[in-house]
C-alpha cells in the first residue's frame, strides 16, 4: 500500500484567539508512505533533517501508531516514510500539528481507507497536540475555531472574506512551544478577560466580512505580552507593524510575526524595517489531503 499526504502550515491565536483560533496557509509538507515488510525506515529532507529522530519516536510515526490504536488493529506495520518538509520547526507555524495530522491521515488510510473523517481527525489531532487551534486548521483548512474543554473537542469552520491575504515575517531563531507556554500566567484579571473575549469576537467579524475590524480583533492580553522577553525582535516588529495599521500578531507561540488583511492593509507595513526576518506573502491554505 502506498499513500501520500499533503498537510498545511498553520498560524494559531491570531492575537486574540489564544488556543482556539487557527488559520491554514498555503505552505505544505509532502509525505509518502509505503506499508511493507517489517520495521520503520525514514527519510527526511528539508526542515528538521538531521534533527528529528529517525525511529518510531518520530512524531509522524508516533501519530500513525496512535491513529491505528484508535481506528485499526493497533499494531504498527512495516513502514517506509519519506517526509519532504518545508514548514520550519519551532517558529510558530504549526509544524508539530502538521506532523501529527499527517500521521493520523496515514493511519486513517491504512485502517479505514477512503477520505478521512475530518471531525474525527481533528478530534484526535487536537488531543495529541494538547490544544486545538493549529490541529483544527491543519485538518479543515481556512480559518477554524477549535478548543478542548473537559476532554471534549469542538471545531467549527469560520467564514473568511475571499480578498484576505496573509504575510509572515520569519526570523532565524527558534522558540520551542513548550518554553513559550511555560512563561504564561495561570490567571488574568476580569478586565483582561473581557477585553480578550471582545477582541476574539471582533476578530471573527473582521475575518468574515469587515476587514476594518481586524486591527482591533488581533489585540491580545493573554499571551503576547508575557512572551515578549523570549522574542524581543519579533515583538518589536509586531508593534511597529500595528502602529502602521497592519493587523499583525505573533504567529502561534512565535517567533514568526503574522498578519492577515486586505492587500492594501498588508501594504501599509511595507516601509516597516524587518532586518533579520524573511518575508513571505501567502494565501489561506487547504486542509490535509490524503491520496493513494
Ligand atoms: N515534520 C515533522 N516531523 C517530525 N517531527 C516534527 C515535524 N515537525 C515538527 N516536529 C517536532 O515538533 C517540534 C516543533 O514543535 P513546536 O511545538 O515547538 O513548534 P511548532 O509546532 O513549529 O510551532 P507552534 O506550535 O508555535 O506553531 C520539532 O522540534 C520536532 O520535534
Ligand atoms: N496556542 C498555542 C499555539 C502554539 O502551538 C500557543 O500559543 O501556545
Amino acid at each position: 500500500m502506498r499513500l501520500r499526504v499533503r498537510v498545511p502550515a498553520t498560524t494559531a491565536n491570531v492575537g486574540s484567539g489564544f488556543d482556539c483560533i487557527g488559520i491554514a496557509i498555503d505552505w505544505y509538507d509532502e509525505l509518502e508512505l509505503e506499508v511493507r515488510g517489517s520495521g520503520v525506515e525514514l527519510e527526511v529532507t528539508g526542515e528538521g533533517a538531521g534533527q528529528v529522530p529517525l525511529d518510531e519516536s518520530h512524531l509522524v510515526v508516533a501519530s500513525i501508531r496512535r491513529g491505528l490504536e484508535e481506528w485499526g488493529e493497533g499494531r504498527l506495520p512495516g513502514l517506509v516514510l519519506r517526509s519532504h518538509n518545508t514548514i520550519p520547526h519551532s517558529r510558530g507555524l504549526g509544524s508539530s500539528a502538521s506532523a501529527i495530522v499527517a500521521g493520523l491521515a496515514f493511519a486513517w488510510g491504512i485502517a479505514r481507507g477512503g477520505d478521512p473523517d475530518r471531525t474525527e481527525l481533528g478530534r484526535l489531532a487536537s488531543l495529541l497536540e494538547g490544544h486545538a487551534d493549529n490541529a483544527a486548521a491543519a485538518v479543515f483548512g481556512g480559518a477554524t475555531l477549535g478548543w478542548i474543554q473537559d476532554g471534549q473537542v469542538a471545531i467549527h469552520e469560520l467564514p473568511v472574506a475571499p480578498d484576505l491575504r496573509v504575510r509572515v515575517w520569519i526570523p532565524e531563531f527558534e522558540v520551542p512551544t513548550k518554553g513559550a507556554r511555560a512563561v504564561l500566567p495561570e490567571r488574568i484579571s476580569r478586565t483582561d478577560a473581557v477585553a480578550q473575549a471582545a477582541a476574539a469576537a471582533t476578530l471573527v467579524l473582521g475575518l468574515g466580512s469587515r476587514p476594518e475590524l481586524l486591527l482591533r480583533g488581533t489585540t491580545d492580553r493573554l499571551h503576547q505580552p508575557f512572551r515578549a522577553e523570549l522574542m524581543p525582535t519579533s515583538h518589536a516588529l509586531m508593534l511597529g507593524l500595528r502602529d502602521a495599521g497592519v493587523p499583525a500578531a505573533i504567529s502561534g507561540a512565535g517567533p514568526t510575526v503574522f498578519a492577515i488583511g486586505t492587500p492594501e492593509q498588508l501594504r501599509s507595513g511595507d516601509s516597516v524595517a524587518h532586518d533579520g526576518f524573511v518575508v513571505r506573502d501567502l494565501a489561506l491554505g487547504h486542509g490535509v489531503e490524503l491520496r493513494r
